[in-house]
């Protein structure tokens, strides 16, 4: 395995190799810089004892949700600080020499510490200009034992984040007609499996020629992402492409995943993203996946199907066989979806 990283820092690098040769879809229009706002969730007031602030909220969970996928969360109750360090280990993670990383070389879709580049480089032709690490949190908690310091920053981050999660699933379970508790009973999320994506995309002297990550869906139901302050996020909204920079200080953005799309029976569908590179700075990104007990069968949930009488749009599956299905092939928009929806 090759990274990018050490390719970025050959000297004299003019072109790319053409194996990161990507071209974007032609009937893609570039993306637009964000026209709409993005929803911001206040999880301060999602979470009030006031029940009217409480419902204003979940008003425009359910919006963010069907309208967008896609949402920024306020007042989360995460430290600053403890996100910066998330951002400063994981890039001293990458700075470590190449040896040191190779000891956690990608061997297989549950393996709970990844090193790897690309996406899935046994099934690709193109490559993507991006080296991960990919490690699981829970139910079990993995980490790589270096840089020192690193393990206590994710344990913490990690138990923060699901928190979070936790309370914006019960958000969502109300604002989908359900009991507050029933995402978190129906999914088994007291063993929810969280895996913590670090991804690292370093400067690319012909930009527009390759790709960071190509669009896709993410597997589980909410994942959070914080970065570096370099943008390259693009959502799909529309059929179009807008750019969305983390410009808005301590916040986090959050995608609704596949897992939520089968749940709701397509009432919150899974939002398309993709992220572009640039020749200027390394941008790093941090993404916690966070999805159901990986032995819960999901499927659409009966109340939400009964209450708008509409028939179930998807077959139930472990999540655990949707997962390896979308992990061991290739990154190819929804197409992992297709593969569950009648
Ligand atoms: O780097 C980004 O902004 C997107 C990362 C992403 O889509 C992912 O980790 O699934
Ligand atoms: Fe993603």
């Amino acid at each position: 395995m090759n990274s990018v990283k050490s390719l970025a820092e050959s000297p004299d690098l003019k072109h790319i190799p053409s194996i990161y040769a990507y071209s974007l879809n032609s009937t893609d229009p570039p993306a637009s810089d964000l026209q709409d706002p993005i929803p911001t969730i206040d999880f301060s007031l999602l979470t009030s004892t006031d029940p009217d602030l409480r419902s204003q909220m979940i008003r425009e969970l359910d919006i963010a949700c069907k309208d967008w996928g896609f949402f920024r969360v306020i007042n989360h109750g995460v430290s600053e600080s403890l996100m910066k360090m998330v951002i400063e280990k994981s890039s001293e993670f990458f700075c470590m020499r190449e040896e040191e990383k190779k000891e956690y070389e990608d061997k297989g879709v549950l393996d709970p510490i990844r090193y790897g580049t690309s996406f899935n480089h046994n099934k690709e032709a193109v490559f993507c200009w991006r080296d991960f690490l990919k490690i699981i949190v829970h139910p079990d908690f993995h980490s790589p034992h270096k840089p020192l310091g690193f393990r206590d920053v994710l344990l913490e981050y990690s138990k923060k984040v699901r928190e979070l999660v936790k309370g914006l699933l019960s958000g969502i379970s109300t604002s989908l007609g359900l009991d507050q508790s029933y995402v978190e009973e129906a999914l088994k999320l007291q063993s929810s499996l969280q895996i913590l994506i670090v991804n690292l995309y370093p400067p690319c002297p012909q930009p527009e020629l390759a790709i960071g990550l190509p669009p896709h869906s993410d597997h589980g139901l909410l994942t959070l992402l914080i970065n570096n302050g370099v943008g390259g996020l693009e959502i799909k909204r529309n059929g179009k492409w807008i750019s969305v920079n983390n410009d808005y200080p301590n916040s986090f953005l959050v995608n609704t995943g596949d897992q939520l799309e089968i749940f709701s029976n397509g009432e919150y569908k899974s939002v398309e993203h993709r992220a572009i590179v640039n020749d200027a700075v390394t941008r790093l990104s941090v993404t916690v996946t966070n999805g159901p007990s990986l032995d819960a069968v999901v499927e659409p949930a009966k109340l939400v199907t009964e209450e708008i009488s509409r028939p179930a749009y998807y077959i139930p599956m472990k999540y655990k066989e949707y997962l390896e299905m979308q992990q061991s092939n290739k990154l190819v928009g929804k197409t992992c979806l297709d593969r569950v929806r009648i």
